[in-house]
């Protein structure tokens, strides 16, 4: 990587400081980062604790609502010149980008964060938008709920996760985030109150998946529970060539009924470990790995041992298993902290990683950002799973950088952004790339602007929480607008109150 690229008439001092932070950032990691994450941990759990002492009301719910109708309502008397977003602010978000447009739209502080109720009649429980990943399964699992899919990373929000989309190891059988969803409470651009469902305006709530915040501001969600078991029972099936990885892992993804659980790591063009879970309560005690310890190896250092010692199976705590990425940010903590994984430091240190990521986000500086922006790929692309084997040609020609994620999950042909192709219902896979591509060619506009060619080729589709390089015409290509325009003619103020999806997620929309 080349951290003076830009810096040639910059004075000495700058450029060593610039060298410094990208080739020895775990310095600053080790000395400030990781001790400011666990003050800030500490800080934001007393501060959380009596914040839901003070506002923790799930009864208030009403009354809170009132409040975003009345910013509306404000919005609207000052003449509603600006368009809305919501005052969260860009640095607290999972992305590696803010959102350019929070300092000029007007801000709506939607900052509800209580789990409402949890039914075990209707086996559903109701959340605010900010309720977050960890949060939820922290109060869930205690109760023997657990929501059927958890995204990974433990801030990722409710209200980011129905207006984005969230995947997971169980999406094979379950889909993406909004098909475990089953209704959403909405505040609309003229101020009016909405609840929509499969049955109730079907129309709203199939168009707001995806909108980012477009249609209107998600007040509440209510989603699936499904009874939570002690463990995952984890089967390891190392694969040695892309023929033997792309079937197992079709195979295995098609057993929708049989497994709780798929997932693939890459680490070659030719192996890589396909992963088959199921919910238990019944762990072989000689076989447990508690694989969330914090001076257990990484995740997908300890996977990729398969590859040499052949199958193998484990019994996961469940907890263990939901964050068996969080500890290196998939792979993402070697390139900040390069000797992370090495028992001296995991006996050491290893129970106060990770940093946290929006922290993380907030101190990076431009020198790191630069350098993220142009020697690292953070991208899932989401492919029908019968272009596997092809899809990771291109990424191996394209980036050559290992490992790749592989997560599975289920189409079904509803309306919506998201149309599966040739309107069938039919499994897909997200294919993760996080790091430093190893090809000497990567350019991360002209690379990414080909996988997105790639991508739209097959009929797949780009997670937006990524960068997108795509023109307005070709996002219309992969994403199916025609619900959404219907929507934003039909409802009232919308076109006004609210950009379109692509003015927020496109490149030159975030810094
Ligand atoms: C916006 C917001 C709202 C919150 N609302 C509440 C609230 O209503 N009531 C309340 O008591 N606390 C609330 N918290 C605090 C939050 O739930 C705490 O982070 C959590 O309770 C800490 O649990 P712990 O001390 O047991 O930590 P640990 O058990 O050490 O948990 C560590 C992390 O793992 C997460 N986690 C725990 N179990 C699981 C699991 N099975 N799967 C995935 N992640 C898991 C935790 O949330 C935490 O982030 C909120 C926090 C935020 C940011
Ligand atoms: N495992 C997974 O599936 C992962 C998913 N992601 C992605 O991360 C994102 C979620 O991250 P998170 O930090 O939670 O969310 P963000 O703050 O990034 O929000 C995502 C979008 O949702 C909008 N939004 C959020 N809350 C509301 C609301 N109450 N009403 C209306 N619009 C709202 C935001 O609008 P605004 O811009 O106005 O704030 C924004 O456009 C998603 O895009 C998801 O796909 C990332 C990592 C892993
Ligand atoms: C599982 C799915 C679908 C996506 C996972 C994506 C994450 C790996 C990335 C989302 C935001 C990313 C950021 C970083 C690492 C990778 C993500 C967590 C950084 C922490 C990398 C270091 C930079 O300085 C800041 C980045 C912020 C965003």
């Amino acid at each position: 990587m080349d951290p003076m690229a830009g810096l040639e008439n910059a004075p000495m001092s700058e450029k060593l400081f610039a060298y410094i932070l990208v080739n020895y950032r775990w310095v600053f990691v080790l000395l400030f980062l990781l001790p400011l994450s666990l003050l800030y941990d500490a800080f934001f759990y007393v501060r959380n604790k009596i914040i839901f002492r003070l506002r923790s009301a799930p009864r208030q719910h009403d009354a809170r609502v009132k409040d975003v109708q009345r910013q509306i309502t404000a919005w609207a008397a000052s003449g509603g010149r600006q368009k809305l977003c919501t005052a969260r602010p860009g640095w607290q978000n999972m992305s590696f980008r803010r959102g350019k447009y929070k300092k000029t739209h007007y801000n709506v502080n939607v900052n509800l964060i209580d789990i409402l109720e949890v039914n075990p009649n209707s086996r559903t429980v109701r959340c605010e938008p900010m309720v977050s990943m960890g949060q939820l399964t922290a109060t869930l699992l205690p109760l023997g709920w657990t929501i059927p899919i958890v995204p990974e990373l433990d801030d990722l929000t409710v209200g980011g996760l129905v207006m984005g989309t969230g995947v997971e190891t169980s999406s094979h059988a379950h889909g993406l985030f909004q098909h475990i969803c089953e209704s959403y409470e909405l505040v609309l651009a003229d101020g009016s109150v909405v609840t929509c469902s499969a049955t109730e305006n079907s129309d709203l709530f199939y168009a707001v998946p995806w909108s980012y915040g477009t249609l209107g501001f998600l007040v509440s969600a209510t989603i699936r529970l499904i009874p939570a078991h002690s463990f995952v029972r984890l089967t390891y099936i190392p694969c040695h060539s892309l023929e033997e990885l792309s079937k197992t892992f079709a195979d295995e993804s098609a057993k929708r009924e049989e497994n709780d659980f798929v997932e693939g790591l890459v680490y070659s063009a030719e192996s890589g470990v396909v992963m088959v879970g199921k919910s238990t309560n019944q762990a072989d005690p000689d076989r447990i790995n508690r694989i969330g310890d914090y001076w257990k190896p990484w995740f997908f250092k300890h996977v990729e041992r398969f590859l040499k010692t052949g199958g193998g199976v484990e019994f996961i705590p469940t907890r263990h298993y939901y964050h068996r990425h969080s500890r290196s940010i998939f792979w993402q903590m070697q390139d900040i902290v390069p000797f992370g994984n090495h028992p001296i430091f995991r006996y050491l240190l290893g129970w106060a990683v990770p940093p946290k990521v929006s922290l993380m986000k907030l101190t990076q500086g431009e020198t790191v950002k630069k350098m993220y922006e142009t020697h690292q790929i953070i991208q899932d692309m989401l492919v029908p799973i019968t272009d596997l084997a092809g899809a990771i040609k291109v990424f191996h020609r394209e980036i050559n950088m290992y490992p790749l994620w592989l997560c599975p999950f289920y189409l079904p042909d509803n309306p919506g952004m998201l149309r599966p192709r040739d309107d069938r219902s039919q499994m897909y896979v997200d294919i993760g790339a996080y790091g430093a591509p190893k090809n000497p060619e990567y350019k991360a506009e002209a690379t990414t602007r080909r996988l997105e060619a790639y991508v739209r080729e097959v009929r797949g589709f780009q997670m937006l929480y990524a960068d997108t390089f795509m023109t307005e015409s070709e996002f219309e290509a992969m994403f199916d607008h025609r619900l959404y325009d219907r929507l934003r003619d039909k409802l009232a103020r919308t076109k006004d109150a609210f950009p379109r999806v692509y003015d927020k997620i496109n490149r030159s929309a975030r810094d």
